[in-house]
């Protein structure tokens, strides 16, 4: 019998998960950098096993046109909101993610863009570009970190890092909301509260939530009505927890003070798009796993898993 065979998706992909994948296995490259649904619906038939290099939707129609020999998805991500999950475990298919080796820089860039936001790094810029010379004792004041409450909406592992990480700021408070109080939670001493009670008390709130059915547009313009005007938002979850409408209003308005982004919807943004206009926005384009380190880690926790499920054993990290 030949070695299975793999597609990866991109040619992008760190050598060090395609390596690990060529030591037992054949690998095709889907020879793009970005390739989208048709290059990869084109490619999959026949294939074993498959590694996710992006965000291909793998959902029913896909799964029929990859036919009865693919065994193992495997996608180099910790988030999995592009994968009808359900629908390939049903068809006995193995599944796997890359969460965990990603924390450490996705928090990283969440403490990057509340200090960014917090002390309008943004708008100085702009200021500068137009030649500003102001310098007076009130000008662009921004927003202590130092006895301020943080409110985290979502206290996975990523969620903990970001707290982890703010501490050393001296953060008066950490508060928390998701499904229930956990012991991690207690252990940093961060209270859990109803998601209004957060929003009401927190001088900054931070999404580290999946994209889920219930998280889906959370936050609309009712919830930013709730935060504090003073209010930090950031989102290093998904852009679609949030309503972007809403939040270029809240931020248009005052109705918040500023916010960092590295995830929007949409993703990625037109360049013209309202938020890139607003002052007190910081946005980066999706960069939180971005260092060479963590996606070398993921690319090859996304090979390893589909090495695992071909041999018939638990993922690394198994959906
Ligand atoms: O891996 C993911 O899901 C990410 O969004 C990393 O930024």
């Amino acid at each position: 019998m030949g070695k299975p065979r793999v597609l990866v998706t991109s040619s992008d992909t760190p050598q060090a998960g395609i390596d690990l994948l060529l030591t037992k296995c054949e690998v095709t490259v889907i020879q793009k950098v970005i390739s989208n649904n048709d290059d990869v619906r084109q490619a999959v038939p026949g294939h074993d096993a498959i590694f996710l290099s992006g965000h291909t939707n793998i959902n029913t129609a896909f799964l029929d046109i990859a036919g009865p020999n693919l065994k193992v998805v495997s996608t180099m991500s910790a988030g999995y909101d592009h994968l009808d999950v359900p629908e390939i475990k049903r068809r006995g298919i193995k599944v796997g993610h890359t969460p965990e080796v990603l924390s450490a820089a996705v928090a990283e860039i969440a403490v990057m863009l509340t200090l960014n936001a917090s002390r309008r790094a943004h708008e100085g810029r702009l200021l500068l570009e137009q030649g500003a010379t102001e310098r007076r004792p009130q000008w662009l004041l921004g927003r202590d970190l130092r006895g301020s409450t943080v409110g985290i909406v979502g206290l996975g592992k990523i969620g903990l890092q970001i707290a982890n990480r703010l501490k050393c700021f001296e953060v008066g408070r950490f508060v928390y909301t998701g499904h229930s109080r956990k012991k991690s939670g207690d252990e940093i001493g961060a209270v859990f509260l109803s998601l209004d009670d957060l929003l009401e008390q927190s001088d900054f709130v931070i999404v580290a939530t999946p994209l889920t059915n219930e998280t889906r547009g959370l936050f609309n313009d009712a919830v930013f009505a709730k935060m504090k005007q003073t209010a930090v938002f950031v989102n290093i979850g998904r852009g679609a927890v949030v309503k972007t409408d809403a939040l270029v209003r809240a931020l248009r308005n005052k109705t918040i003070f500023a916010a960092g982004l590295d995830v929007t919807d949409p993703e990625p943004l037109p360049p013209d798009h309202e938020l890139l206009k607003l002052p007190n926005a910081v946005v980066i384009p999706h960069l939180g796993s971005a260092t060479v380190k963590t996606r070398n880690d993921m690319a090859i926790v996304a090979a390893q898993n589909i090495l695992n499920g071909l041999e018939g054993k638990p993922l690394v990290y198994e959906l």
